[in-house]
C-alpha cells in the first residue's frame, strides 16, 4: 500500500500501454459519473502528443455518456484543424471520429483567427468564460478533468522549461510564439487553470520518459513545468504511466485498481 500525504499525487504504474489504456478508461468513466451525478455535465480538457491514442478504451464503452461531454483543448497548435500538427486532428482521428459526441460540444480554436494569435487566444479564453464564469463567477474555471502529457524535457501543455509563461498567474489561456518544440505558435492553458481543476491526470509511457518522470516525482523542487502541476485542495493529481517510464521512480505507487 502506498503511503503519502493526503492530496499528494497518486501514481499508477501499469505493465504496458494496454494497461494504461484500460486503467485510464475506468478512471475517466468514474470521474464522468461523479460529475453527471452532481451537475449533469462533464467538462474535460485534452492534450495532444501521445495522449489521444491512450483514449481508445473509451470507444464503444457503454458507460460513456458522450452527449454530456464538453471538451476543450488544454493546449493547441495555431494551425488549421486538418493540419498534421493539430491536437484537435489527433483527438478526432483517435477518438471523436469513432464515438457519438455532438460536434458542437468539442471546443476548437477559431481558425478564422489563425493570422492573429492574440485574438485567437482571447477568443479561446472567451469559450472557457462562456462555459464557466457565468455559472459560478469563479476567478478560474474548475474543470472536472484535465488530461495532460509530459515531454522528455518536462514540458506539459505548451508550458516549457524556463519560459516566461510559467509565471502567468492571471490569464486562463495564453499564447506562445517561440515554442522550442515545433510548431512555434501555440495557445495553452495556464497553471492557475490547470491547478484549479477537480482532477488532473498525466499520461506518459516509454523509456524516453524515465529520467524526467523520476525528476518530476522524486525531486519536484527542481521546478520543471510538469512538477508545477499541483491542483489546489480538493483537487487531485494522478499519474498513469507504464513500468518502462516508472523504472527510475522512487515515489510510491498506488496499486493499479482504479
Ligand atoms: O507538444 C506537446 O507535447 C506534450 C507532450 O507530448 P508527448 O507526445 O510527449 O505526450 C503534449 O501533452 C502537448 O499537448 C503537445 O502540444
Amino acid at each position: 500500500m502506498a503511503h503519502h500525504a493526503p492530496h499528494a499525487p497518486i501514481l499508477f504504474s501499469f505493465r504496458n500501454v494496454d494497461g494504461i489504456v484500460g486503467g485510464l478508461a475506468s478512471f475517466i468513466t468514474k470521474a464522468q459519473k461523479e460529475s453527471l451525478d452532481k451537475k449533469g455535465r462533464f467538462t474535460i480538457a485534452l492534450s495532444g502528443g501521445s495522449l489521444p491514442k491512450m483514449l481508445s478504451g473509451l470507444i464503444g464503452n457503454p458507460a460513456v455518456k458522450w452527449d454530456k461531454w464538453h471538451v476543450y483543448y488544454a493546449d493547441e497548435r495555431v494551425v488549421p484543424l486538418d493540419h498534421p500538427d493539430s491536437n484537435h486532428l489527433a483527438c478526432t482521428n483517435e477518438l471523436f471520429s469513432k464515438v457519438p459526441i455532438p460536434v458542437s460540444q468539442i471546443h476548437t480554436i477559431d481558425t478564422d483567427l489563425l493570422n492573429d494569435i492574440e485574438e485567437l487566444c482571447d477568443a479561446y479564453e472567451k469559450e472557457l468564460i462562456r462555459e464557466f464564469a457565468q455559472k459560478d463567477a469563479a476567478r478560474f474555471p474548475v474543470f472536472d478533468l484535465i488530461l495532460l502529457g509530459m515531454g522528455p524535457d518536462g514540458h506539459t501543455v505548451s508550458l516549457f522549461p524556463g519560459h516566461e509563461l510559467l509565471a502567468e498567474d492571471d490569464r486562463w489561456v495564453a499564447y506562445i510564439e517561440d515554442s522550442p518544440k515545433p510548431p512555434a505558435k501555440r495557445i495553452t492553458f495556464t497553471f492557475p487553470v490547470i491547478n484549479h481543476a477537480a482532477r488532473v491526470a498525466f499520461v506518459a509511457h516509454g523509456e524516453e520518459k524515465q529520467d524526467v518522470l523520476s525528476e518530476v516525482l522524486d525531486d519536484p523542487e527542481t521546478g520543471l513545468p510538469a512538477a508545477r502541476v499541483r491542483p489546489a485542495h480538493p483537487g487531485q493529481l494522478y499519474w498513469f504511466v507504464d513500468d518502462a517510464a516508472a523504472a527510475k521512480v522512487k515515489y510510491p505507487r498506488t496499486p493499479t485498481k482504479v
